[in-house]
């Protein structure tokens, strides 16, 4: 007998499945690219602010709590950028939203070894986390041109 699940997909729903969230922050046409400091493997990469949704949070609040750990600001978080990113073999996935500063925040790297605003033209300047490869693509046209035009 063929088993139907509820999410359609014709697969069983994965209670296991981990939800990283990132936010694409944009600022006078740039978006804030982050290098990860740890582990090793993945050290001098770069990647979205973000992390892990917590039991019991929203995505919203997840990104929320993790720009205020990560870079000690308040952001209002937007649209969806790109489309959801399986990782490590479907067992996470990874979403990203734009998000703006609240006020004049300025991001500071707590967490991070560095921090850079790239135009679209700067966006392939930095090797960003493989996983990131279609978010960039999508994260391009909502980006200036160059680094010049705002
Ligand atoms: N934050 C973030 N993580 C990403 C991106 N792209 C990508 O592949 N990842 C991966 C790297 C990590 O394996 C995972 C996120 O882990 P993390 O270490 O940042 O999450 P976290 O802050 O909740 O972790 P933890 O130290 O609290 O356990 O998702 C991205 O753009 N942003």
């Amino acid at each position: 007998m063929r088993t139907e699940w509820a999410n359609g997909g014709g697969q069983p729903p994965r209670r296991d499945l981990k939800v990283i969230v990132g936010a694409a922050i944009i600022r006078d046409g740039r978006v804030l690219a982050c290098a990860r400091s740890a582990p090793p493997e993945v050290a001098g990469m770069w990647e979205f602010p973000g992390g892990k949704v917590e039991p019991g949070e929203s995505e919203t609040d997840a990104l929320v709590r993790e720009c205020a750990e990560e870079l000690a600001v308040r952001v209002e978080i937007g649209d969806r950028v790109g489309r959801n990113v399986k990782m490590a073999h479907g067992r996470s996935v990874l979403k990203v939203y734009s998000a703006s500063l609240v006020e004049d925040d300025q991001p500071q790297p707590l967490e991070h070894s560095a921090l850079r605003w790239l135009s679209a033209a700067e966006l392939d300047s930095v090797t960003w986390l493989p996983a990131d490869a279609p978010i960039v693509a999508a994260l391009r046209p909502l980006l200036a041109p160059d680094a010049t035009r705002q």
